[in-house]
Parts: structure tokens; C-alpha cells; sequence
């Protein structure tokens, strides 16, 4: 498929909103992947791919994931937030025909991280964090964090999500603490 074509199929199935979201962060991950190494237009596809079915009911993700024979493990079915990502990877893969592994994963952990992040998939989760259309209190200073260090801005992020999990009581997917230690561990292998 073409990025025209992409684009195509992201902006029928999302808000206006949504839309622009997904194309911030496309823009975003393109300076990231210029500046820590990664494969640019590989970084705009996953940008713009990786909210595609973040409109679509949770009833509908559900169904979409069954009928690809995905199951779910029991936090990430505890976790609606994270369903848009695992079934969008899902209809990227057997619905549209994607084929990129790196850029399936990088949507597939794109909402919590995970362990062993790839760059990919650190550019689009920080991408998501960062993008220009994102006005929440911090994020200049996150976008600052981010022209220095992936691994500091993924700490910074989980950081933020976790803390905000928490104080409203709902349960916190381990696949964010496993990217929070990676990135430290990265941090303290680059001090010595
Ligand atoms: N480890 C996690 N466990 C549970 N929920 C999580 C985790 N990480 C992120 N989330 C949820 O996902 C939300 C962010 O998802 P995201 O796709 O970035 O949404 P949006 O683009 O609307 O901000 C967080 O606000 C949180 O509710």
C-alpha cells in the first residue's frame, strides 16, 4: 500500500481530530527517527498507522480480534485503553495486509511500551507523547526531555502514565514498567 493509500484508510475510520493526532504524530516521529537513527518513512507509517482503530467501538475491536484468533493476556483485557492498539496491529496485518513486522509491533506497543523496545517502537512511543497537537501540562518539557534522550523521555512518560493510572485506582499494565527498567538500565550502562 502507498502512504496515500494509508492515509486513506486512517482518515476513514477516525474523528477529524483523531485524524490530525495521527498525522502530529507521524511528523513527530520523523524528527525522532532522524535524530536517533531509525528508518524515517518507516517511523511516518507507524505514526500515522498507529491509532487506526481508536474509534472503533471496544465491542468491534473485541469482535476484530477474535476473527484473527488474537487473545489477549489478562492485563491487557483489564485494560480498554490498550485494546485499540493490539486490534489495530491485528487489521494491519490481516486487514489491510501489512506486512512490516517493526512497524506492527511498533502500534502494538505503541500505548503501553513494552519489554525490549526496538528504536521503532521507542521513536513511536514517545512520538505519542510529544506530538504537536498534545497541550497537556509538562509536554514542553517532555518535548525538551526527547531532543536528548529516547530513554529519558520514556522513563519521564511512563512516569506521568503510571502516577495517573494510580491516583484514579486503575490497574497499570506490567508492559510500561518493563520499558520504565529497560530505559534505566540503559541510563546506567551509558554512566559508566
Ligand atoms: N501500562 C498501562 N496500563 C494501563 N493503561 C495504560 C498503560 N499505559 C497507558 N495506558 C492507558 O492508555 C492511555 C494512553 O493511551 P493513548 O493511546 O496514548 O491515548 P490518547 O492518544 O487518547 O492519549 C493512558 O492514559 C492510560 O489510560
Amino acid at each position: 500500500m502507498t502512504y496515500e493509500q494509508c492515509e486513506c484508510e486512517v482518515r476513514q475510520r477516525l474523528s477529524e481530530k483523531r485524524f490530525y493526532h495521527s498525522q502530529c504524530v507521524a511528523e513527530e516521529a520523523v524528527r525522532l527517527a532522524v535524530l536517533y537513527g531509525a528508518d524515517p518513512e518507516k517511523a511516518r507509517l507507524a505514526g500515522l498507522l498507529h491509532d487506526i482503530l481508536k474509534d472503533t467501538p471496544a465491542e468491534e475491536q473485541l469482535k476484530i480480534l477474535q476473527g484473527f484468533g488474537i487473545m489477549m493476556n489478562d492485563t491487557e483485557l483489564a485494560n480498554q485503553k490498550l485494546w485499540h492498539a493490539i486490534s489495530g496491529a491485528a487489521f494491519l496485518e490481516f486487514g489491510l495486509g501489512i506486512r512490516d513486522r517493526e512497524l506492527l509491533s511498533a502500534v502494538r506497543c505503541h500505548t503501553s511500551g513494552r519489554k525490549n523496545m526496538t528504536l521503532l517502537e521507542k521513536v513511536l512511543f514517545v512520538a505519542d507523547y510529544i506530538s504537536a497537537d498534545r497541550d497537556y501540562p509538562g509536554v514542553e518539557e517532555l518535548r525538551a526531555v526527547a531532543r536528548e534522550s529516547l530513554e529519558e523521555a520514556i522513563i519521564e512518560g511512563v512516569a506521568f502514565t503510571v502516577q495517573e493510572l494510580m491516583s484514579r485506582r486503575e490497574p497499570v499494565a506490567s508492559a510500561s514498567i518493563d520499558a520504565y527498567n529497560d530505559a534505566v538500565a540503559v541510563l546506567k550502562e551509558k554512566e559508566k
